[in-house]
Parts: C-alpha cells; sequence; structure tokens
C-alpha cells in the first residue's frame, strides 16, 4: 500500500524533463544565453555575463508551469565540436546560436562566387573541407574577402552537419539570431532568407523537422522568453516521436 500511495504522489507531482542542446560556433553567445535563460526563470537570480570559452559543458535546468527544461550548454570551438554528437540521441530540441555580427551580409551567392575565384586563382578557399573549415576566426591579413562574409561559409557547413546527422533527424531546430542588439548585425530576415532556408530546405537539411529562425540578444535576454515558449511547445508537439523523462 506504501507504495502505491508512493508511486501515486511521485506521478501526480513529477513533470515531463526535455533537453535542449545548445549548439553554434565560438563565441556566437551560447552561455551567454543560458545564463539570461537562467535568469528570467528565477525569481532572484541576476545573469552571469561575464563569460569565458566554454571547454567541456554548461548544464542548467529551468522549471516552467509543466515541464522542465534541462539546456545543455557545449564549446564551440573547432576542437569542440566532435564532442557534439555525443549529445544527439537524447536532445529533444537543437538551438543553434548565430553571431548576427559576424556572418558578413548572410548572402550565399556572393559566398560561392568568392569560392569560384579564389579556386581560380589558386587561393585558400574553404568550402568543401567539412563542418571545421575556416575554423579561425578571419583576419585581413589572411584574406580581404573574409572580413567581408565574416563566418557564414563556417555556420552553413556546421549546421548542415549537425542536421546531416542520423541522430538528429526529425529534432526541432531554433535558430538564434543573436546579438541583435549590436549596429552592425545582420537582421534576421536576412540570414532565414539568404541562410537558414537554404540549409534546411538544401540537399543536406536533414529529415522533415519543425524549424524556425528568431531574433535574440542573449547580453540584454530581448527574445529569450520567446525563444523558451517556441521550444516548449514544439518539444510538447514531437513528444512520441522523442518522449521525455519524467522528473
Ligand atoms: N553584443 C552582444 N554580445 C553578446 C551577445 N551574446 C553574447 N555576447 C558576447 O559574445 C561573447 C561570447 O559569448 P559566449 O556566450 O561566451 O559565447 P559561446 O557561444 O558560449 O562561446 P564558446 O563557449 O566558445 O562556444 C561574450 O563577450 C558575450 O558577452 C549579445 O546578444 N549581444
Ligand atoms: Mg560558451
Amino acid at each position: 500500500m506504501y507504495h502505491l500511495i508512493k508511486g501515486l504522489y511521485l506521478y501526480a507531482t513529477s513533470k515531463e524533463e526535455y533537453s535542449v542542446l545548445l549548439l553554434g560556433l565560438d563565441n556566437a553567445g551560447k552561455t551567454t544565453l543560458l545564463e539570461q535563460v537562467k535568469a528570467t526563470y528565477s525569481t532572484h537570480a541576476h545573469p552571469n555575463l561575464k563569460t569565458v570559452p566554454t571547454v567541456g559543458q554548461n548544464v542548467a535546468t529551468v522549471s516552467l508551469p509543466d515541464l522542465y527544461l534541462k539546456f545543455w550548454d557545449v564549446g564551440g570551438q573547432h576542437a569542440l565540436r566532435g564532442l557534439w554528437q555525443s549529445y544527439y540521441s537524447s536532445c529533444h530540441a537543437i538551438v543553434f546560436v548565430i553571431d548576427s555580427s559576424d556572418i558578413g551580409d548572410a548572402d550565399l551567392e556572393k559566398l560561392a562566387l568568392r569560392a569560384r575565384r579564389r579556386g581560380r586563382g589558386g587561393g585558400h578557399g574553404r568550402a568543401g573541407a567539412g563542418p571545421g573549415a575556416g575554423r579561425r576566426r578571419p583576419s585581413r591579413r589572411d584574406d580581404d574577402d573574409d572580413d567581408d562574409h565574416g563566418r557564414l561559409a563556417e555556420c552553413r557547413l556546421v549546421l548542415e552537419d549537425v542536421l546531416q546527422h542520423s541522430e538528429t533527424e526529425g529534432v526541432p531546430l531554433l535558430v538564434l539570431a543573436n546579438k541583435q542588439d549590436r549596429e552592425d548585425c545582420v537582421e534576421v530576415v536576412r540570414i532565414k532568407e539568404g541562410f537558414v532556408r537554404r540549409v534546411i530546405e538544401g540537399d543536406k537539411g536533414g529529415a522533415v523537422r519543425d524549424s524556425r529562425v528568431l531574433p535574440c540578444s542573449a547580453l540584454t535576454g530581448t527574445g529569450v522568453k520567446e525563444a523558451v515558449e517556441w521550444l516548449c511547445s514544439r518539444v510538447k508537439w514531437n513528444r512520441e516521436a522523442r518522449p521525455p523523462v519524467l522528473r
């Protein structure tokens, strides 16, 4: 009888827990976003916005009225990206964070043109060099063109690599155009049309999935609630394919 009552009590008081994986290039703002999420959904905390590059992972669980979201923030540096795949099978949603001030004008046509130009000139183009292509931050010394397109090529290859992986099949994807508070940012519609939609709808976009592109500033907190609300609704919609854990 005790066990029955205990079981009923636990069932009545437990909530579903869903894991959200934060991915994106180094310096995109993943850890800052995690800090904002924690501060937004707890009553007393101030966000710790003094982040350092993540080596390994940061984990935080936020309690929402009807579920828990457990965020996994992993390092985005090139050498750490190989670790991402170990999180794929257990995640319920992926957030891909983009630094909107570090992707040039988000125009893939221009990018392809430049790659062709470099190919002709025997230059050091990055296209086709795998998910880690162009891992160094571009500098004017390396290549004048790089200053113009930022890390768009790297971003595209990395996102394609994530979506092509069999264990991310069908997992809802939220792309966050972060750093929208910066004057030099690319606006979300350009990121969506010029880049993300082409990746998702392209050959390498992987299987059908729920996806959305939203603007945000992890630093100021703008757009963070909208992002979390989108995640909550989509992990619930996808719960048959990826069942939650009861906590
Ligand atoms: N202006 C502005 N700066 C931001 C924003 N989000 C993050 N930053 C800054 O960008 C830098 C990198 O932020 P992090 O959150 O550490 O980046 P990360 O994606 O976790 O980087 P890794 O751990 O190396 O993968 C820090 O100086 C942040 O203050 C934003 O929305 N606006
Ligand atoms: Mg980090």
